[in-house]
């Protein structure tokens, strides 16, 4: 664990960039440090290797002040990644990758296959190990910058602001992949950003800071989003922080309809059957229970074999049960022309529908269910999901 406590930095120009901070940042999980620009969050990540030292206060690394060890054994003991990836542009991506295994005195080989297993972790391809940082994109090159700071498998790894310089849809992937990273590895990481839908995403616990370089909440995002301390956090967050909260209630509760689901080759009968079901469309699907398309009862009356697949509804994005949240099960319902989202199995088989209303009953209920037992648990395969 990294305690962080009392700490102020105030620089020689008289700036106090952090101001009295205490945070006790938990083992094998993310924090994030996230605030307008200039409320210090740099300077917290810097004073917690060393790279700015604290003016009072003090900061454990699992008990033992930072200080009492040398300064180069603590930051081997932290990866560190910046924006733009701070890569060694003379040097190959898997020497880059290799270089803390080399300072350690690891032969070339060993350095280089180290190297290569981590670009296959970070997802980058093996065939990139010979080129030049400048000839990667920039999210190519921040997943080496990630993957330079995990060679020598230091268990806290120190990230700032290491996703702000790509595209929205690159960021994504970006931080899909280190949520899978985390999960794999367990390191500890401490990452900063600006970006409150960034923190959220990706944070097991947020630390919100305020200009002036105090603590202005410190909590997992379900509960900064359900509990803002003040008016300055819940500014911080937005205006749709409801919505934002669907994404930590899963939609395992969710009661699926199997009723207006009709195979393509369904006859009059089964479409009787399923038009008695009551539900104002009905869902075709194809051989291998795929989804088709909405149609109206009575529009199939003579059976499901006889409409034409180019006359349906279009189903819009389905969801997969269970595995995503809420949130984006009530995105399919808005999207969907008919007002109901369609469920998938792992497959993309159907698993069943769903009514807007229905999934407005089960988000009342997972809201008092929240109220009776505290905030819910963040479910982690949703989370890394929401960020995919
Ligand atoms: N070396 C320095 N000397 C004087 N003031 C500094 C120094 N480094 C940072 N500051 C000031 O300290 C405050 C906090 O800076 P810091 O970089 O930690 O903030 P930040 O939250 O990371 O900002 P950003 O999101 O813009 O990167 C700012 O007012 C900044 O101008």
């Amino acid at each position: 664990m990294i305690q962080i406590e009392s700490v102020t930095k105030r620089y020689p120009d008289g700036t106090t960039a952090v101001d009295d901070l205490s945070l006790d940042i938990p083992d094998g999980s993310i924090t994030v440090l996230v605030g307008p620009s200039g409320c210090g969050k740099t300077t917290t990540l810097r004073m917690v290797n060393r790279m700015v030292e604290p003016t009072s206060g003090r900061i454990l690394l699992d008990g033992s002040d930072i200080t009492e060890q040398p300064v180069n054994a603590l930051r081997r003991s932290m990866g560190y990644v910046i924006q733009n990836a701070g890569l060694f542009q003379h040097r190959t991506i898997v020497d880059n990758i290799a270089t803390v295994p080399r300072m350690l005195g690891w032969d070339r080989r060993k350095a280089r296959e180290r190297a290569r297993e981590l670009m296959g972790r970070v997802g980058l391809d093996e065939a990139l190990a010979k080129r030049y940082p400048y000839q990667l994109s920039g999210g190519q090159q921040q997943r080496v910058g990630v993957a330079r700071a995990l060679a020598a498998d230091p268990p806290v790894l120190l990230m700032d602001e290491p996703f702000s310089a790509v595209d929205p849809i690159v960021r994504k992937s970006l931080q899909a992949e280190l949520l899978r990273i985390q999960q794999e590895l367990g390191k500890t990481i401490v990452f900063v950003t600006h970006d409150i839908d960034e923190a959220i995403r990706i944070g097991d616990m947020i630390a919100v800071m305020r200009t002036g370089g105090r603590l202005a909440q410190f909590a997992p995002p379900q509960e900064l989003l359900s509990s803002p301390a003040d008016e300055f956090v819940e500014d911080f967050l937005g205006t749709d922080r409801g919505i934002r909260r669907l994404s930590f209630f899963t939609s395992d509760g969710l009661a699926l309809e199997r009723g207006p689901v009709v195979a393509v080759d369904a006859g009059a009968e089964q479409v009787a059957r399923a038009t008695a079901a009551g539900a104002p469309y009905l869902l075709l699907t194809d051989a291998d229970g795929k989804p088709l398309g909405w149609v109206a009862p009575q529009d199939a009356a003579g059976g499901a074999d006889k409409v034409a697949v180019g006359s349906l509804l279009p189903y819009g994005r389905p969801f997969a049960a269970g595995r995503e949240s809420l949130r984006d099960a009530l995105d399919c319902a808005v999207l969907s022309p008919t007002g109901w989202a369609v469920a998938v199995d792992e497959q993309g088989a159907v698993a069943g529908v769903v009514s807007q209303e229905a999934i407005g009953a089960a988000i009342r209920s997972a809201h008092a269910g929240q109220r009776e037992d505290g905030p819910a648990v963040p479910v982690r395969t949703t989370k890394a999901e929401v960020a995919t």
